[in-house]
């Protein structure tokens, strides 16, 4: 993905990062000045969620407001890669001179293309040696597109090195090896939980071995995603929809089944932002249903359809197919996980899931939905198909419960986003909407997507 029109429209991703990365760079350097009123000067953010961003780290990073301030810069840098730099991660990089001034900064700004820390130790030049590098992810140590970090760090004179997450990739971690070994100081874990955020969609699908799910889906209040009649266009606001377009902008692959496709004939492309790259349109359609008027095929965007074994593709000519097997068991329709795995190798990191109540509730059965984002109009239909189907639960006890991330008013819809919970509800405690969430009549349209 590329394009600087493109991370001008997904700006306000950056936006998003921004307020998140300052909320919890406040909350550290308060911490840290409590801890320097008892005489500790040691702060490290900790995620309720467990997690090991730093797996090999052999002492908790000490942080200083300094240190907290340059990382907080990397990590507003590497979100404005967001929606550029797929199947890479998102990085940003800071670099202080000897003196702790700020010398030099960059982000990875599109996959092939510098990494991070050279643009930063460009812009630094001489200034880097004797300096601080801070990095969003741990730099990386082998020959790719472009060299390893590591030894560009090394060159340049950097003498510290502060990295916010571990790299999970076997391919290209080992660069904190290599630069301790070289002597360099080297720290893992400020700001972790923060730069994890930015950089969710390249890290679910590097530790997963998949995709990362995002289920979107657009319901009444009554929960309703349709109505009795099967017409669901349109439930939501205009402005929730131009909201919806922004998220088609930043996933590498749409994703419906074939009830969807026949009802609704979707496009399914972005549209109404300039110069996005179009994410791939892939349609569940075990049968080859699909005919060639359809609107998923004309030339907004790449397409592909998944069929069944032994379905006729040959109205089809010209159209990307894709054979997958049946889902294991009693049930209907395709292997999600060969799904998955069929969308890895084409260099997807992360999936759009806005097919019906039938294939949600498959792939929450499947347990590969990472986050959930529904828009909540206020309308009642009190008939109609809710928006998960079956998904494998009969008790109360089996409920996927979710963690409530964000709430937000959207014109006169609600978007609610929620990931699954990591620990028992009863562990976690009530979800409530902390009073300063931005949930009001009169809040405007949000800025970010
Ligand atoms: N408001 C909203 O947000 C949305 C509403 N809708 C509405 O939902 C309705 C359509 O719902 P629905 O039929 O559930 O649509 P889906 O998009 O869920 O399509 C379901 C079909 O997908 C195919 N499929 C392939 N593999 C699988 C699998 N592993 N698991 C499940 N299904 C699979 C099956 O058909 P096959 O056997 O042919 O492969 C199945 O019947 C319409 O009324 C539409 O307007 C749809 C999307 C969003
Ligand atoms: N009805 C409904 C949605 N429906 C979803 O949008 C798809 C149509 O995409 P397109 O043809 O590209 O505009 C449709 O198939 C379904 O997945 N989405 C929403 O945000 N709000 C709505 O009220």
């Amino acid at each position: 993905m590329g394009g600087s029109a493109r991370r001008a429209a997904l700006s306000r991703y950056a936006g998003r990062w921004r307020r998140l990365v300052t909320h919890f760079g406040d909350r550290c350097a308060r911490r840290l000045r409590r801890s320097r009123v008892s005489g500790v000067s040691r702060c490290s953010v900790v995620d309720r969620q467990p997690r090991s961003p730093c797996p090999n780290r052999q002492e908790d990073p000490v942080a200083t407001a300094a240190d907290i301030a340059a990382m907080r810069r990397a990590i507003e840098l590497a979100a404005r890669g967001l929606g550029s730099t797929s199947p890479n991660p998102v990085v940003g990089c800071v670099i202080t001179d000897a003196s702790g001034e700020i010398a030099g900064t960059g982000y990875h700004e599109r996959a092939g293309g510098p990494h991070a820390e050279v643009h930063a130790l460009r812009a630094a030049g001489t200034r880097a040696r004797g300096g601080t590098a801070y990095v969003t992810l741990e730099p990386c140590d082998h020959t790719g597109r472009t060299g390893p970090c590591s030894q560009a760090l090394l060159a340049a004179g950097i003498t510290r090195v502060v990295h916010a997450v571990a790299d999970p990739n076997p391919q290209a971690s080992g660069g904190a090896g290599t630069l301790r070994a070289a002597g360099v100081r080297v720290e893992c874990g400020l700001l972790g939980p923060e730069a994890e955020a930015v950089n969710a969609a390249w890290l679910t699908s590097v530790r997963l071995g998949r995709p990362q799910v995002v289920w979107k889906y657009a319901a009444t209040l009554d929960g309703r995603i349709a109505a009795e009649d099967r017409s669901s266009r349109w439930i939501t606001s205009p402005e929730a929809r131009a909201d919806v377009h922004r998220l088609r902008a930043g996933a590498d692959a749409v994703v419906i089944g074939s009830g969807t496709l026949r009802t609704d004939d979707p496009q399914l492309a972005v549209r109404g932002i300039e110069g996005a790259v179009q994410p791939l349109r892939v349609v569940l359609d075990s049968r080859a249903t699909v005919t060639p008027a359809a609107r998923v095929l004309d030339d907004a965007a790449p397409t592909l359809i998944a069929v069944g074994e032994g379905a006729d593709t040959g109205h089809l000519p010209g159209v990307d197919t894709v054979v997958l097997p049946a889902a294991p068991g009693p049930g209907r329709g395709l292997d999600l996980h060969a799904l998955l795995a069929e969308l890895s190798a084409r260099g997807v990191r992360s999936v759009l899931l806005e097919g019906g109540p039938t294939l949600a509730g498959a792939f929450v059965a499947a347990r590969a939905v990472d986050k959930v984002i529904g828009y909540l109009a206020p309308a009642l239909l009190g008939a109609g198909p809710a928006a998960l189907g079956g998904a494998g639960i009969s008790t109360i006890g089996e409920a996927l419960r979710l963690d409530l991330t964000e709430s937000v008013r959207i014109g006169p819809d609600l978007r609610i986003t929620a990931v699954p919970a990591s620990v028992p509800a009863a562990a976690a405690g009530p979800v409530s909407v902390p009073v300063s969430t931005p949930v009001s009549a009169a809040a405007p349209a949000p800025e970010e997507s």
